[in-house]
């Protein structure tokens, strides 16, 4: 009866086998097997959607699509691949909340969108994508946490679709889970009043402390949500909360010398194996991975080496200008406003930061041509622009990961009230949609200015790996063109006064 029982009853993921599983041979032989159910007892009574299939605007992800398909439909097994993922989709069924005076039904969630990819042997797949792009999510389905709702995907030729095939797996695969060791049914809040009660932390000082905790680790609006409903991420910074609470003296982490060693164990555990990484970090990403696999909002962005994705998805490169003179003197600023123009006018480019000490600007690949004869000039105009160092990068890993979040966040912003408070230079703050990257100001139309004034603004990631503003231009003018300007001013003159006006350009 136990075992029966614990093969029945849907665990935290809802998995859970057939009610006459037992009458199955392959139960039994260990060949074939019945798919994985899920969802609770009464989930018969409920269908879930299924994902509507969409071609991906990217070729490269396309083509990788397409081998596997090729690959299934010819049923061509390939003996290097040890992951094949083939449309693997999951959905989230939608759920009922009974509260004391009202019930709130929550709509079903498309958390991954269809997935085909290869991973051969011998190779460090790094899943990275921000925060809710699916990533734990995948990892979970083809861990068998987490049934997948369409789609499959085969591990050393075991489907995880079948219970059977779920089993074989669970035995060749070695997960390293985040080790978030949380209760479901609490509260971050409750997690932390719990652990510093353990820790024997004095109760006048618990209250303090919890929301001192909380918002260290940017948790303050999830206080009282339960961390089963808690995204891997805000789990992790949980964890780390309930680590630091009550300022221990001791805590474990992973330094630049640990995780130089971690990188280590990696790199050598790939030879024979296939790994699948998820990391927020550009960084491990950069250094561990031989193809890397962009995914937000449940769908594949891009897929290739970080050469590739440099090159296809990177802004350009990046020079940053040092100057010698850091006061703000009359002399100093002249040179700045000399070098700002000498940019404008021979890149067509404005500085995307700019501090006391340096200016950086992102060069368009098309003025790669024009480089040697700008730099050499602008070498010789060193002393005169006021500059003590020039330095010229490729652009980063996380500057491809930024330009793919943010076309993937601003795509249904508006939809999904996904938007952001911008704080002008001059106090004043306008609502904007998170990702956007020219924001137009209400009412900014002057009979100097026609065309009203705008900013470019800067993106970065939060610790838990959300878009957040890191800055913005200075107000510049918005270049006046005749497919845009004499629809935009009128808008700018009535624009709603707190939304900055999306310019696409
Ligand atoms: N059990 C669940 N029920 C409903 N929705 C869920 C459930 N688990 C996850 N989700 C939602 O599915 C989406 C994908 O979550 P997932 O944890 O896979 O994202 P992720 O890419 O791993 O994010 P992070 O980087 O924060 O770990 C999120 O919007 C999340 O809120």
């Amino acid at each position: 009866m136990a075992i029966y029982l614990d093969n029945r009853i849907p665990n935290s993921y809802g998995v859970r086998k057939s009610t006459f599983y037992f009458l199955n041979p392959g139960y039994w032989t260990g060949k074939g097997g019945n798919t994985i159910e899920e969802g609770g007892i009464f989930s018969f009574l409920r269908s879930i959607p299924q994902v509507q299939p969409k071609t991906p605007d990217d070729e490269d992800v396309l083509e990788e699509e397409n081998i596997v398909k090729r690959q299934v439909k010819e049923d061509l097994v390939d003996p290097d691949v040890v992951v094949q993922i083939r449309g693997l989709t999951k959905t989230y069924p939608g759920k009922i909340e009974i509260g004391c005076c009202k019930c709130t039904r929550k709509s079903h969630f498309h958390a991954v969108k269809g997935l085909w990819v290869n991973i051969p042997k011998g190779q460090l797949f790094c899943l990275l994508g921000p925060n809710g792009a699916g990533k734990t999510t995948t990892i979970n389905c083809l861990t068998g946490i987490s049934p997948a709702t369409g789609g499959d995907a085969l591990v050393h030729g075991h489907s995880i679709r079948s219970s059977v095939g779920m089993s074989s797996i669970q035995k060749l695969i070695g997960v390293c889970p985040q080790f978030d060791v949380l209760w479901d049914a609490l509260s971050a809040e409750e997690h932390l009043y719990l652990f510093a009660n353990i820790k024997g932390m004095p109760v006048a000082s618990i209250k303090l402390a919890v929301e001192k905790s909380l918002a260290e680790v940017k948790l303050t609006y999830a206080a009282k949500g339960r961390a089963s409903g808690y995204s891997g991420g805000m789990k992790r910074c949980l964890s780390l909360a309930i680590a630091l609470i009550g300022d221990p003296k001791l805590t474990t982490g992973t330094d630049p010398i640990n995780r130089k060693h971690v990188w280590d164990i990696i790199d050598n555990a790939k030879k024979g194996r296939a790994i699948i990484l998820t990391t927020h970090s550009m960084e491990e990403a950069d250094i561990l991975s031989d193809r890397i696999g962009i995914v937000a909002k449940g769908t594949l962005r891009c897929i290739g080496n970080s050469m590739q994705l440099k090159s296809k998805f990177g802004s350009g490169l990046i020079t940053n200008v040092s100057f010698s003179e850091t006061n703000t003197t009359d002399a100093a600023e002249s040179c700045r406003l000399a070098l700002r123009k000498f940019f404008k006018h021979h890149l067509n480019v404005m500085p995307k930061e700019e501090t006391k000490y340096f200016i950086s600007y992102v060069i368009p690949r098309k003025e790669e041509r024009n480089l040697r004869k700008f730099f050499t000039e602008l070498k010789e105009r060193k002393k005169e622009f006021g500059i003590s160092d020039i330095q010229l990068n490729l652009t980063t890993l996380e500057d491809v990961f930024l330009n793919v979040a943010k076309k993937a966040a601003l795509e249904n912003a508006a939809d999904e009230n996904n938007m952001t408070t911008l704080v002008l230079e001059s106090g004043k703050s306008l609502l904007i949609p998170v990702g956007v990257e020219k924001i137009g100001i209400p009412g900014s139309v002057t009979p100097q200015n026609l065309s009203g004034l705008m900013v470019v603004v800067h993106w970065g990631q939060d610790s838990d790996g959300n878009l957040c503003i890191t800055g913005h231009s200075a107000e510049m003018p918005i270049p006046v063109r005749d497919d845009f300007s004499s629809s935009l001013a009128p808008s700018l003159l009535k624009g709603n006064p707190g939304h900055g006006i999306v310019l696409d350009f």
